[in-house]
């Protein structure tokens, strides 16, 4: 197959870990025999730096243009702590899942058997976890009209909805349970909210259509306690823009790191595929930012393609990695291999020449076999 792979590593962290799913996607296209092109652009706050605006005419033009996006991380300290800043690094984000119309982030959570003692919450609440948080990306508070009074002493993000944005992301979520475990959650702020009232009543209606699918609600407040208490109780969850980014942050404390956490943002002509992480500036440069999410985030790329056996030597590289503790250290504390270790640790595997790594004498190869 051939694809054009717009690559937008952006800001902090984010170059260093695109880099290795970009040498796992060439190792995938030499083993398979496809043909993957590759094209860079910048984003975020070196796109400022570059040319004044967080997302260049040329890198919307070529993501449009493109088969997939493939999204490093955006963001820098200089903004974050400048509130009056106009231009920031994240706009360049937000108007590209807009301009390119993608209305559903996908970010599956799983605990991952040999992680779940590093995770802070309970073994027992942990093991089998197992969800996938279906968040909607291209309208409510985000996008709604924003304004600061003129004496700057008060300001406004306006929260909006209408049936047809909660539908498209509403129909994906069910068809997802309908292959899942056949459980939705509706998480939404019903009891005080005028748009979430509006979201639990398409989707009741909408689950009509779905009648193998059970429908659950639970208030975003709830939700949250819920999703450290008992994570296994969730399948599918459906919610909107702001409670999702959150949401999903907290859940990657079940899997042991955020490090790990993949994402597919879906329009109608366009996809783009990120971690649900964000540039880490502190890690800049150290080679400790784990690349998994990342790497993870190109399987999703080719199983949008259906290219499922070719995401799934990449998900059986990652599980060897985990296997092997070839990881960074936010999940391997003691014995922790660097960034670009962990990609050609995976690179080596999947295109089943000599592993660079693991010689290594701390590592302990057990039962493992090498696909
Ligand atoms: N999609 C994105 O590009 C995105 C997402 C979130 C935040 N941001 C931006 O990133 C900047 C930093 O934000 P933040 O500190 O709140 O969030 P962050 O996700 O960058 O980092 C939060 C913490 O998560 C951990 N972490 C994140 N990525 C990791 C990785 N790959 N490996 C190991 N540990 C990892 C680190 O402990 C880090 O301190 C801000 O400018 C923010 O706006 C961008
Ligand atoms: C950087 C920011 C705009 C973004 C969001 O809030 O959507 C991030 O937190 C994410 O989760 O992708
Ligand atoms: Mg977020």
């Amino acid at each position: 197959m051939k694809l054009n792979i717009a690559v937008l590593p952006g800001d902090g962290i984010g170059p260093e870990i695109t880099q290795q799913s970009v040498k796992v996607l060439k190792a995938v296209a030499d083993r398979f025999d496809h043909d993957f092109y590759f094209e860079e652009a910048l984003v975020g706050a070196v796109a400022i730096d570059f040319s004044g605006s967080p997302l260049p005419d040329s890198t919307l033009e070529l993501c449009k243009r493109s088969d997939a996006v493939l999204f490093g991380a955006i963001g820098d300290p200089k903004y974050d702590n400048d509130p009056s800043a106009k231009v920031r690094p994240e706009q360049g984000l937000l108007k590209l899942r807009k301009e390119l119309g993608l209305f559903a982030n996908i970010r599956p959570v799983k605990a991952y058997d040999q992680l779940v003692e590093r995770s802070p919450l309970k073994v027992e609440n942990v093991i089998g976890a197992d969800m996938v948080i279906f968040r909607e990306l291209t309208g409510g508070i985000y996008f709604g009209e924003k304004s600061t009074s003129e004496d700057g002493k008060s300001a406004s993000d306006l929260c909006t909805y209408n049936v047809e944005e909660i539908e498209r992301i509403a129909h994906l979520a069910f068809k997802a349970a309908q292959i899942r475990s056949k459980k939705l959650t509706l998480v939404d702020k019903a009891n005080v909210l005028e748009t979430s009232r509006l979201w639990r009543k398409t989707v009741t209606e909408l689950a009509k259509q779905y009648p193998d699918v059970i429908l659950d609600f639970l208030f975003v407040d709830n939700a949250a306690m819920q999703m450290v208490l008992d994570p296994k109780q969730f399948d599918v969850i459906l919610t909107e823009n702001m409670f999702g980014d959150i949401l999903s942050d907290e859940a990657s404390v079940i899997g042991g790191s955020i490090g790990l956490l993949e994402s597919a943002s879906i329009g109608a002509r366009n996809a783009l595929f990120e971690p649900i992480h964000g540039s880490y500036p502190q890690a800049t440069g150290l080679g400790i930012a784990n690349p998994i999410a990342s790497i993870l985030s190109s399987a999703m790329l080719l199983e949008h393609f259906d290219l499922k056996e070719e995401a799934a030597v990449i998900r059986k590289a990652v599980e060897m990695s985990i296997n092997l503790n070839v990881c960074t250290k936010d999940i391997n504390k003691d014995n922790h291999y660097s960034t670009s270790k962990v990609g050609d640790f995976l690179e080596s595997i999947i295109s089943e020449t000599e592993h660079p790594v693991i010689n290594n004498e701390n590592l302990n190869l057990g039962q493992m076999t090498i696909i």
